[in-house]
């Protein structure tokens, strides 16, 4: 899919009430909370358990799940490389609009490229994108396969599954790392905390 600019001749328009108006309102700073890691590695349980956290302490929060986001917005892309990289970026443009109105966006994609999940951070200011990386062994995630993906993919019957016949790039150098070894290691609620300190520690719970 291209990513070619097709509009011309558009001019921004710039708002009366901006982005610190609206965290001031907010008594937060929009950001964008990026969890990437393998299918299974709980992604989607770590970022409902950070929204929770987060909104029971009067926090504005809105979840992006991959797997949510493709039954609506991007219910045309598939799984291939290109259309992975469009999912990406779409998603990366819709949490800098979240960003920007000042809430606490969380991410959850495999996002499985580093080139993709670089280039949405370059659409934020610096420090407004916090990846965090599932660190999970596929052993354990295919272990889990709670939606019986892993059992089809290795049956060959789903085609360029993450971590199986396509690939995940591990980050190199992002903000939080939670290292899962085995199920009994780490529960959502204690990763939601680390999430909640670094967001603390960063000042992105006040305005
Ligand atoms: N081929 C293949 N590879 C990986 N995942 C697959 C595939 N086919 C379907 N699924 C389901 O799609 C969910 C991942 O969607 P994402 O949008 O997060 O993927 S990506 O970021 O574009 O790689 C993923 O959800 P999670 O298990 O929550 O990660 C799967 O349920
Ligand atoms: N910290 C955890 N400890 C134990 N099990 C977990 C943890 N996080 C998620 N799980 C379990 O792992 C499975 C996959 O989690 P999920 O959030 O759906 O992953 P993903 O969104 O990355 O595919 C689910 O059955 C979930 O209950």
């Amino acid at each position: 899919m291209s990513t070619v600019e097709k509009s011309s001749n558009i001019v921004w328009h710039e708002c009366s009430v901006n982005k610190h108006d609206r965290e001031q309102l907010l008594q937060q700073k929009g950001c964008v909370i990026w969890i990437t890691g393998l299918s299974g590695s709980g992604k989607s349980t770590l970022a409902c358990a950070l929204s929770h956290t987060l909104h029971s302490r009067g926090k504005f929060t809105y979840v992006l799940d991959g797997d949510n986001v493709r039954h609506g917005l991007n219910k045309n892309l598939s799984f291939e490389a290109e259309d992975r990289a469009e999912n990406i970026r779409r998603v990366g443009e819709v949490a800098k609009l979240f960003a920007d109105a000042g809430v606490i966006c969380i991410a959850s994609l495999i996002s499985p490229y580093r080139k993709d999940r670089d280039a949405c951070r370059a659409l934020l200011p610096k420090g407004d994108f916090i990846e965090v990386f599932m660190d999970v062994p596929l052993q354990l995630c295919e272990a889990r396969d709670p939606k019986g993906l892993y059992k089809l993919a290795r049956a060959g019957k789903i085609k360029d599954f993450t971590g199986i016949d396509d690939p995940y790039e591990q980050p190199l150098n992002c903000e939080i790392v939670l290292q899962q070894k085995s199920d009994t290691c780490t529960s959502p609620c204690e990763m939601a905390e680390t999430v909640v300190s670094y967001l603390e520690g960063h000042g992105y719970l006040q305005a």
